[in-house]
């Protein structure tokens, strides 16, 4: 494969995941890959300063903002844009090669990023995230405790741009209660998979798993 524009023989599921800052996709993203191990979570890099506990090449790649724009010039990225003030940026390697496995991936990412790779790769499903208010958003966001208030300020008037963008979304998940939206992922993930057939013919108990 030289360019992700070659779809057609990708039999895999490619899931993004967008959502404000704070509507809790980290946390329903790392639920679903702790129940289907089968699914890949791109690892974006980003400019910003790793939060405590974030770990460098588990959460993200933390990068200098001259690192971040050299390798964009070398066209290590599929898609990047800046969000919050910060780079952020999807490995073009990473997705050829588990494009090339077939394997299924799901990409967390802005809604500019979205629209970057919706262009590239058409059969990608969007999921955008809902939190069932503002009010709920703003208080996730400060009992996360890992933000100060200009960062925090700086978040919620972000959420109302990309809250515009959800009718560009596939699918809208309210997340409310976490458990039911987490059932809403899966079952949005178990009937892409359908979808793309071979990658869930070839997996029944995986179906049958996830109650679909
Ligand atoms: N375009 C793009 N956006 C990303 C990427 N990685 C993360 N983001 C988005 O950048 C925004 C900020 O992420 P982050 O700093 O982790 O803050 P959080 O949303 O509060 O958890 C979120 O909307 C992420 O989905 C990426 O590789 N590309
Ligand atoms: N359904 C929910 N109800 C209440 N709190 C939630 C729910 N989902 C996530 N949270 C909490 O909200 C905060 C933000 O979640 P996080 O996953 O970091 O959001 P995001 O990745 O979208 O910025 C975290 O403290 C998380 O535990």
């Amino acid at each position: 494969m030289n360019t992700p524009n070659s779809t057609p023989s990708y039999q895999g599921s490619m899931l993004m995941i967008v959502a404000p800052s704070g509507a809790g996709k980290s946390s329903l993203v790392n639920a679903l890959l702790q129940d289907d191990p089968a699914l890949k979570l791109s690892l974006s890099t980003t400019t910003r300063a790793p939060r405590p506990g974030e770990v460098d090449g588990k959460d993200y790649r933390f990068a200098s903002q001259e690192e971040f724009i050299a390798e964009r010039d070398q066209g290590h990225f599929l898609e990047w844009a800046q969000v919050h003030g910060h780079f952020y940026g999807t490995s073009k390697p990473w997705i050829e090669s588990q494009m090339q496995a077939g394997n299924d991936v799901m990409l967390e990412i802005d809604w500019q990023g979205a629209q970057q790779i919706r262009k590239l790769i058409p059969s990608v499903q969007w999921i955008f995230i809902f939190p069932p208010s503002i009010e709920a958003l703003e208080e996730r966001l400060r009992k996360r405790g890992q933000d100060d208030e200009e960062t925090i300020q700086r978040r919620l008037a972000a959420a109302h741009v990309e809250l515009m963008h959800a009718h560009e979304a596939d699918y809208i998940v309210v997340n409310d209660s976490f458990d039911e939206a987490l059932v809403d992922l899966k079952h949005i993930l178990a009937s892409s998979r359908l979808r793309s057939g071979p990658a869930m013919a070839r997996n029944p108990a995986l179906l049958r798993r996830l109650g679909v």
